[in-house]
């Protein structure tokens, strides 16, 4: 069959994935309401394509905090790959690497820092940071991914407590006992189990493990303990971009993890309009949540993001055939978000604009 696009993947990872693991993998929060939403959102957006401007040669390339990629989509982080492929991350940093794009490396990896590092040296990566109770173990991580070659450090701010999900919790989810949290030795690599009716393993894991005390005084003790630049991942809300740009912060990740920690808040193309318009001019945004295909770049684009991520679709395309089904993917949204480009008049990234975009009640109005 012809994979043609992000959701011929998605079926395919549907009927070959163990349940244990597909559930994990699609499922939001609560009712889900959110996590449908955030696709369906960015079909309320309209493109308002400009003609006549010789689109006969383009560039998709833009920079993130200095480095050159190649187009404005990249790797979210997501946990527990090799659930999905036995290379899992590794494949999907790989693919970054041959596409020229960002890899953002989960804390809750099932490869290591140091074994992503080596299978994809030229990638340019990220490590997405959870705060652990234990000081030490954090600062361990930080060290590890400097040590490691990372370019940044992707602060995810949504996790205070775990998302209730309700697949998990039927399913008890629990780690597959041939795989393990490569970041870490000890219980903290393993003891992702349930042994209660209804419990997942996961927020057993979460709710003991991860620093649910966290303040903006401990996004300070981060950037001090940090050369790298600090991504806060999980920002909704102008207030909280606002705080994030005048404390110095790189990067902001529009972000509702997914729609996986509390179903109502809105689609990540919602909440990203009020964002640009309080910071946009004082630190990068990005958005992740939801897209699918190129034309959702675009209006993430539009709408004040300079580059978007996405989660899901490598996790389908891991579970396809590995690195190489991730590059299907990937190569999939490029070459629709090059056509977007062209059909609605843009030659270059920089040529797009927030006139290119209105929410569909602007035609109601007219
Ligand atoms: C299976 C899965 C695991 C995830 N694990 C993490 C994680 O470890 N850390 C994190 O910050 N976000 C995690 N996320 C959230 C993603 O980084 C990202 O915000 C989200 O997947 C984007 O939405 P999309 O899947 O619609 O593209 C996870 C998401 C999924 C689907
Ligand atoms: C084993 C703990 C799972 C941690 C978090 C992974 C994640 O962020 C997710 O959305 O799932």
């Amino acid at each position: 069959m012809n994979f043609v696009c992000v959701k011929d993947f998605e079926n395919h990872a549907y009927n070959v994935l163990p349940k244990n693991a597909l559930d994990y993998y699609k499922s939001g929060a609560g009712l889900e309401t959110t996590l449908n939403n955030n696709e369906k959102a960015f079909s309320r957006l309209r493109i308002r394509p400009r003609c006549l401007r010789n689109v006969s040669k383009r560039d998709l390339s833009t920079t993130i905090l200095g480095s050159k990629i190649s187009m404005p989509l990249g790797i979210a982080p997501t946990a527990m790959q090799k659930m999905a492929h036995p290379e899992g991350e590794m494949a999907n940093a790989r693919a970054a690497e041959y596409y020229e794009t960002i890899f953002i490396q989960s804390t809750i990896s099932t490869s290591s820092i140091e074994e992503v590092a080596e299978a994809a040296p030229n990638a340019i990566k990220w490590f997405q940071l959870y705060i652990y109770n234990d000081r030490e173990v954090t600062l361990g991580l930080i060290k590890r991914a400097e040590k490691a070659g990372f370019k940044a450090i992707v602060l995810t701010v949504d996790t205070p407590f775990f998302g209730i999900r309700f697949a998990d919790m039927k399913n008890q989810f629990t780690l597959p006992p041939h795989l393990r949290l490569a970041n870490f030795g000890g219980e903290k690599a393993t003891k992702i189990n349930s042994t209660k009716d209804g419990v997942s393993g996961l927020n057993n894991y979460v709710n003991n493990l991860f620093d649910a005390s966290l303040t903006w005084k401990d996004v300070a003790w981060l950037k001090s303990v940090t050369s790298l630049p600090i991504v806060l991942k999980g920002i909704l809300t102008a207030e909280d971009a606002t705080i994030a740009a005048d404390m110095g912060i790189a990067g902001i990740l529009v972000s509702n993890h997914g729609a996986r920690q509390v179903d109502g808040t809105p689609a990540s193309i919602e909440a990203l309009p009020e964002i640009a318009y309080a910071v946009g001019n004082r630190v990068e945004i990005y958005l992740d949540g939801g897209v699918r295909d190129g034309t959702d770049v675009f209006k993430a684009l539009a709408l004040g993001a300079r580059m978007v991520f996405m989660g899901r679709p490598a996790l389908w395309g891991l579970a396809h055939s590995g690195e190489e089904g991730v590059k299907k993917v990937l190569n999939l949204i490029k070459t629709q978000l090059d056509s977007t480009l062209a059909i609605s008049g843009c030659s270059s990234i920089g040529d797009i604009k927030k006139e290119h975009v209105v929410w569909d009640n602007y035609y109601c109005k007219l």
